[in-house]
């Protein structure tokens, strides 16, 4: 979808911001452009949409090389979300939204519903925020607007500029959770400027690591992180290469423990005798429709057994629960959240078992040294190449 040939930026004083890049993002994927502050991931992005011009190299949009097309009709094509969102201030955030619609000719009421619709999508209420102003906003509410704004023409093409840079980690954690959400409904093929190596690493189907002005290595961020390719992209991810694997591991159904499951029409006697043939103190609870409504202590508080009437009696909620495939991080907070000694884990709203501390810990090692065996192999190729 977007393909760089050899491109090389040189400014006017002689600074080579970007030195011979060649790089092809796929339709509909997530590339992160990561690196340290200075090393050309900007000028990277505004060489597509031509607020830049390549020195040398040729950038080409679904085929087309992208300096034969008018930048006014290129930028249509191709949403831009940048740091500070960039959104203008005497305008109320459905006139933002509505910006580009309106410069597409659209009518002042269709562009507006359309932009409440799109509000919507990033999750603001067009009702509650639509008539605000920039600055009655939150910095995070800022940057869904800039997220709206950018998505308004439906462009194939998304280029964002650290859109997340400039709010505090939890919001900016809480903006990638849904603005991955929202990627996997709208499937735009998209450039993530980010200097933030952990945002790189959830982001991206592939990430870039930049060294000064030149990639350094170009794969998902699982590789990136399991086998850096040079001392550079080694540092660069950094020692806690252990923890930033848990953004990329998934949870899966052999990671998960099997306790006794029960139901809330059972009654406690079958329950207890269930715990007790598996030597379990508790049990998982589900409702009549089969889905997670919480769990069930084989004995009271004060040590009784408590046998009498239905589980239904004696069962606790736990809202604690993640969708099979999610990454063992999102299992890992969600323990810390809730203070829970275990999660459930569902596909859709069945029931697959549950992830505890001790299996998350085997489900890392085993993704650590799946990566050690896969370098080790590596190494077994090289040595068996024949001599030419
Ligand atoms: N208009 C310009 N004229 C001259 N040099 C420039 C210009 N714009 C950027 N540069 C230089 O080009 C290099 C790359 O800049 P660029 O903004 O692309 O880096 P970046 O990786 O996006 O950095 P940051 O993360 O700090 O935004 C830097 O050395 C910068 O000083």
């Amino acid at each position: 979808m977007l393909l760089f040939e050899d491109v090389t930026k040189r400014y006017p004083d002689g600074t080579v911001a970007v030195d011979g890049l060649s790089l092809e993002v796929a339709e509909g994927e997530l590339v992160t452009l990561v690196g340290p502050s200075g090393c050309g991931k900007t000028t990277t992005m505004k060489m597509v949409n031509r607020l830049e011009e390549p020195t040398e190299g040729r950038i080409l949009l679904a085929g087309e090389d992208i300096a034969g097309i008018d930048p006014v009709l290129l930028r249509r094509r191709i949403g831009y979300v940048i740091q500070q969102a960039g959104l203008f201030p005497h305008r109320t955030v459905l006139d933002n939204t509505a910006t580009v619609l309106r410069l597409l000719g659209w009518r002042r009421a269709p562009a507006r519903e359309r932009a409440a619709e799109l509000l919507d999508l990033v999750g603001l209420d067009p009702s509650v925020h639509g008539d605000r102003y920039p600055d009655q906003l939150s910095g995070g509410q800022r940057q869904r607007v800039g997220v709206a704004r950018a998505l308004a023409a439906d462009p194939p093409v998304l280029l964002m500029d650290e859109p997340f840079g400039a709010v505090d980690p939890v919001v900016r954690e809480h903006l990638q959770n849904e603005f991955l959400r929202l990627q996997a409904e709208v499937r735009k093929t998209v450039l993530f400027v980010t200097h933030d190596i952990e945002e790189a690493v959830r982001l991206g189907d592939r990430m870039a690591v930049y060294g000064h002005g030149r990639i350094e290595q170009f794969d998902t961020p699982a590789t990136v992180l399991g086998a850096p390719a040079t001392d550079y992209v080694a540092s660069f991810v950094g020692a806690d290469r252990g923890l930033k694997r848990l953004s990329v591991t998934p949870v899966e159904e052999g990671d998960l423990e099997q306790p006794p499951v029960v139901r809330l029409t059972d009654t406690m006697s079958d329950a207890v005798a269930a715990m007790r043939d598996q030597g379990a103190r508790w049990a998982v609870v589900l409702d009549g429709k089969g889905a997670l409504h919480g769990w069930v202590p084989a004995e009271g508080a004060d040590g009784m057994v408590s046998p009498a009437g239905q589980v239904a009696a004696h069962a606790r909620r736990m809202e604690a629960w993640l969708p099979v495939g999610a990454p063992l991080k999102q299992a890992f907070s969600t323990m810390l959240q809730y203070d829970a000694g275990w999660i459930a884990v569902l596909d859709g709203d069945r029931f697959l078992g549950v992830l505890t501390p001790a299996r998350l810990h085997e489900a890392l090692r085993r993704s650590i040294d799946a990566d050690a065996r896969e370098l080790a192999r590596a190494d077994v190729l090289l040595e068996t190449v024949p001599d030419a």
